[in-house]
C-alpha cells in the first residue's frame, strides 16, 4: 500500500522513528526525515536508500524552532509536489523522575512535543487533503493514563490526544478524507527509554521493530487508534475506565521507586 507514497517521518534518527523509515524504505517509499543530529540522519538515509526506498532526503534541525515545520513541508511541496502520510514521532529530552518544578522544561517540552506537532499537521493539510492522505501521530499510555515520574511528558501527550482527536471529528465533519491515527504505546526497547527507566521499571519492553511496522500498518490502513503491545495497552485502558485507583496502586507497586534519580 505504501510503495511510491511520499512520506515524512519525525525524530527518524534514532528508536521507533529510524525503524520507521527502515520499513518504509523496504516497502519503497518516497522518504524526507527530520531530527536535530545530521550526522544520524545522513547513516539512516544511506541505509534507507540501500533497502529500497524511491527516494531519501533529510532536514535536520531543532522542533522547538517555530520555522522549521513550514520548512519541512516547503521542501516536501517542492520535491514531491505533494504528500501523502506525515508521521510525528519526536520528542524532546525529559528525564524519568521528580517533577523539579522547572516550569521553563514545562514550557520547552509542549513546543516540542505538542505545539510543533499542530504546526507540521497545519502546514501539511493542504496536501493531505489533495492526497486524502494521512496523520499519524505517536502518543504513549503515558498521554491516557497518568503514572508517577512523567509529569511533564505526560502533560505533552495528553494534548496531543485533545488536539487531534477534536480534528478528527471536525474533518469527517467537513468531509474531509484526512485519517488521523493515535499510536498508544507501552514500554518500547529503543536506547532512549532503556537508559531512563530500566533502573525503575522491571518490566521486559517490546521490540522496536515491531512497533514500527503496527504504527505503518495503523497508519496505512486508516486505523483510530494504534495500541502496542496490544494486550498491555488494552487492558490496561480498560481497567483505569472501571478501577482507576486500583490501577494507579498497581502503577506505584510496580516501580523500584527507591532507584528514582532525584535531580
Ligand atoms: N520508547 C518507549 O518506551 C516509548 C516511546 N513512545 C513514543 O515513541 C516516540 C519515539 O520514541 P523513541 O523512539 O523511544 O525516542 P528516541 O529518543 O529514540 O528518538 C527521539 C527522536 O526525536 C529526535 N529529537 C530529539 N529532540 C528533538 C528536537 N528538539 N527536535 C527535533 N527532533 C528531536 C531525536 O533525534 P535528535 O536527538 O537527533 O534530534 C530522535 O530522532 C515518541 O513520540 C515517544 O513519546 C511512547 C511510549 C513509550
Ligand atoms: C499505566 C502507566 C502510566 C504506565 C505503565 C507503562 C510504563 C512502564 C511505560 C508507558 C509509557 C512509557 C514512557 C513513555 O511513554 C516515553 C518515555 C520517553 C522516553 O524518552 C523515556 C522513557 C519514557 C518515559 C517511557 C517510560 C515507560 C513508560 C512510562
Amino acid at each position: 500500500m505504501l510503495r511510491g507514497k511520499r512520506v515524512i517521518v519525525t525524530g527518524a534518527s534514532s528508536g521507533i522513528g529510524e525503524q520507521m523509515a527502515y520499513h518504509l524504505a523496504r516497502m519503497e517509499a518516497h522518504l524526507l526525515l527530520t531530527a536535530r543530529t545530521e550526522a544520524k540522519l545522513q547513516k539512516v538515509v544511506e541505509r534507507c536508500l540501500e533497502l529500497g526506498a524511491a527516494s531519501a532526503r533529510y532536514i535536520s534541525g531543532s522542533m522547538d524552532s517555530p520555522s522549521l515545520p513550514e520548512e519541512v513541508l516547503s521542501e516536501a511541496e517542492n520535491t514531491w509536489g505533494g504528500l501523502d502520510m506525515l508521521i510525528l514521532n519526536h520528542i524532546g529530552q525529559s528525564s524519568f523522575s521528580y517533577f523539579s518544578g522547572d516550569v521553563g522544561h514545562v514550557r520547552k517540552l509542549m513546543d516540542i512535543n505538542f505545539v510543533s506537532y499542530v504546526a507540521l499537521a497545519t502546514a501539511a493539510l493542504p496536501m493531505l487533503k489533495e492526497s486524502e492522505g494521512s496523520i499519524v501521530v505517536v502518543s504513549s499510555i503515558a498521554g491516557r493514563i497518568a503514572g508517577p515520574f512523567t509529569a511533564p511528558y505526560s502533560a505533552t501527550k495528553f494534548a496531543l490526544d485533545g488536539f487531534f482527536s477534536s480534528l478528527r471529528q471536525e474533518l469527517i465533519i467537513e468531509k474531509v478524507n484526512v485519517s488521523i491515527t493515535l499510536c498508544i504505546l507501552g514500554y518500547i526497547n529503543t536506547e532512549s527509554a532503556m537508559r531512563a527507566v530500566s533502573h525503575v521499571i522491571p518490566d521486559t519492553p517490546a521490540p522496536k521493530e515491531e512497533c514500527a511496522l503496527e504504527i505503518i500498518r495503523g497508519g496505512a490502513l486508516r486505523w483510530r487508534e494504534v495500541h502496542y503491545p496490544p494486550r498491555t495497552v488494552s487492558s490496561m485502558l480498560l481497567l483505569r475506565s472501571f478501577a482507576p485507583e486500583l490501577l494507579d496502586s498497581i502503577v506505584r507497586g510496580s516501580y523500584r521507586v527507591e532507584n528514582v534519580r532525584r535531580t
